[in-house]
């Protein structure tokens, strides 16, 4: 049916804001990057434990886990009619990536092999809110300190001014960021598919 990426900083919410949004929407089917193939467990079991030398490294990983991802577990699941929605995909290797320093045409390329989602959110919140939340959760990982998070979430909101990517402030309660991103969607993948379907 559709395919919608949710994405934001580490502790932007939105892990919650996805569960919230599975109650509220159709048919949704809920994912998640790095995914949990081979690909993902390596980033997670090594790359984000400090194990890669070189950002290109982990932009390489993420896109092989992308592709995995994508024609394992996304096309399938939008083929079957559901409303697909992933916890980060293409948007977070350009974010992340790019605030270590690799060239964002770089991790264009490498990721041109998996297509455009429907729709891109963008959760946005000050880092050190975010940072705030995760403390409270517990682990913190090699991405998650507040001054790279600041260099994320600049490259987020550029990302979102260039594709024109939605952004929600997702410094209010998860109810409310959840009811405005299912505002969103309906208005944006699930009603013109309805109209679509109406001739
Ligand atoms: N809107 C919110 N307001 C306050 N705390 C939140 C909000 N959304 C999530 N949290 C809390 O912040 C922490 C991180 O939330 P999570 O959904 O895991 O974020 P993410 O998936 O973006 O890293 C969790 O402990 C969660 O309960
Ligand atoms: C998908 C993706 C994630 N990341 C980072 C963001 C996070 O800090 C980290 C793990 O993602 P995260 O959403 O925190 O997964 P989990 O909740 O299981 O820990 O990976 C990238 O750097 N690039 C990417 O392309």
């Amino acid at each position: 049916m559709a395919f919608v990426a949710v994405e934001g900083i580490d502790g932007s919410g939105k892990s919650t804001v996805i569960q919230l949004l599975a109650k509220l929407l159709p048919k949704v089917y809920v994912t998640k990057e790095p995914s949990d193939g081979p690909v993902g467990r390596l980033i997670k079991e090594w790359a984000l434990k400090g194990g890669s030398v070189d950002p290109h490294v982990d932009a390489l990983l993420f896109a092989a886990d992308r592709i995995e991802h994508y024609k394992r577990e996304v096309e399938p699941k939008i083929r079957e009619g559901y409303l697909v929605i992933s916890e980060r995909y293409v948007e977070s290797s350009i974010a992340y990536q790019g605030a270590a320093g690799v060239p964002i045409d770089f991790i264009k390329y490498i990721n041109k092999l998996v297509p455009r989602p429907d729709l891109t959110v963008i959760l946005d919140v000050d880092p050190e809110v975010a940072e705030a939340r995760i403390r409270r959760r517990g682990h913190v990982e090699k991405y998650e300190y507040v001054q790279f998070l600041r260099r994320v979430r600049e490259i987020y909101l550029t990302r979102a001014a260039e594709e024109g990517h939605p952004v929600v402030d997702a410094s209010r309660s998860p109810e409310e960021v959840a009811a405005d991103v299912a505002e969103i969607i309906h208005r944006s993948v699930i009603e013109p598919r309805g109209r679509q379907s109406l001739g």
